[in-house]
């Protein structure tokens, strides 16, 4: 059975700034890739730092059942894994080190110390920083810092997995691959993948559904193909925009103009 994560009536803001009030989603799945798009201060990065127990959250947040509101931040980490928006800066650490240390962080040290260095090599040799292990953090490019990021979320191995703008400092291939190897991910361990975009195109062309936020809340959700719309684009962003299948059939979206 697949993992479900269900979404009820939640909160989550700041001392005296709401920011995500009473949202909720149709139920999510493992397995799944959801993208989460809104625009700039739409409160994507809020409601991540929420349902990853980063931030106080207030109404229900449910892995097979289990509410997370309240768990201790340990186990809600080991449920919820995130990667954060901004990218590891000024570390003196070796990516080798940053990912073994996220590996132990989780209290997962994955059997013997031999076979938790095995698997954060293995999950470096995943975001193709192979060559990279023994290069200090700070001595990497912004994209490779990135990748690292990626590496340090996918080496705790969670069942939910949330990645905030995972891609926003690489180029198209990598970005290609990044997107690639969170899907594939997703359906080899059955986690739920759920991944903040600002590309519409990118995000439809790996993503089984869309939740869209705007600073009113929820905007649209569902499958791609259903959601994004010119009419939800003009409402949710402001852009006159085309939405066309290109021969592929994948999506792509053509902004012509500000509304
Ligand atoms: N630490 C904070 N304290 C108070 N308000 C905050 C804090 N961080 C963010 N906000 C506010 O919360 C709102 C939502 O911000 P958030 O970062 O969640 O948006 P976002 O959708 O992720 O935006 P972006 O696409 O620009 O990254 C914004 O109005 C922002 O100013």
């Amino acid at each position: 059975m697949a993992l479900a994560f269900e979404v009820r009536g939640l909160s989550v803001g700041y001392r005296r700034r709401p920011v995500i009030r009473e949202l909720s989603l149709s139920p999510l799945a493992g397995g799944q890739v959801v993208a989460l798009l809104g625009p700039n201060a739409a409160g994507k990065t809020t409601l991540m730092r929420g349902l990853a127990g980063l931030l106080p959250a207030r109404g229900s947040i449910r892995l097979d059942g289990r509410e997370l509101i309240g768990l201790a931040p340990a186990a809600h980490a080991r449920h919820v894994g995130y990667m954060p928006q901004t990218l590891p800066q000024g570390v003196s650490l070796s990516l080798f080190e940053s990912v073994l240390g996220a590996l132990r962080a989780n209290g997962l040290p994955g059997g013997s110390a031999r076979t938790a260095r095995e698997q954060a090599l293995a999950t470096i040799e995943l975001v193709g920083l192979g060559a990279l292990a023994l290069r200090p953090l700070a001595e990497m490019s912004g994209g490779q810092r990135q990748l690292a990021s990626l590496a340090q979320a996918i080496v705790r191995a969670p069942e939910v997995l949330l990645l905030d703008e995972p891609t926003s400092a690489l180029d198209p291939r990598h970005q290609f691959e990044v997107m690639r190897l969170i899907r594939s991910q997703a359906r080899a361990h059955g986690l739920l993948a759920i991944v903040v975009c600002h590309d519409i195109a990118l995000a439809c062309r790996w993503a089984d559904r869309v939740v869209v936020l705007d600073p009113r809340g929820l905007a649209a959700e569902g499958p791609a193909a259903e959601v994004i719309t010119p009419e939800v684009l003009a409402r949710v962003y402001g852009i006159v925009a085309r939405v066309e299948r290109c021969a592929r059939g994948y999506l792509q979206v053509m902004v012509d103009d500000t509304v």
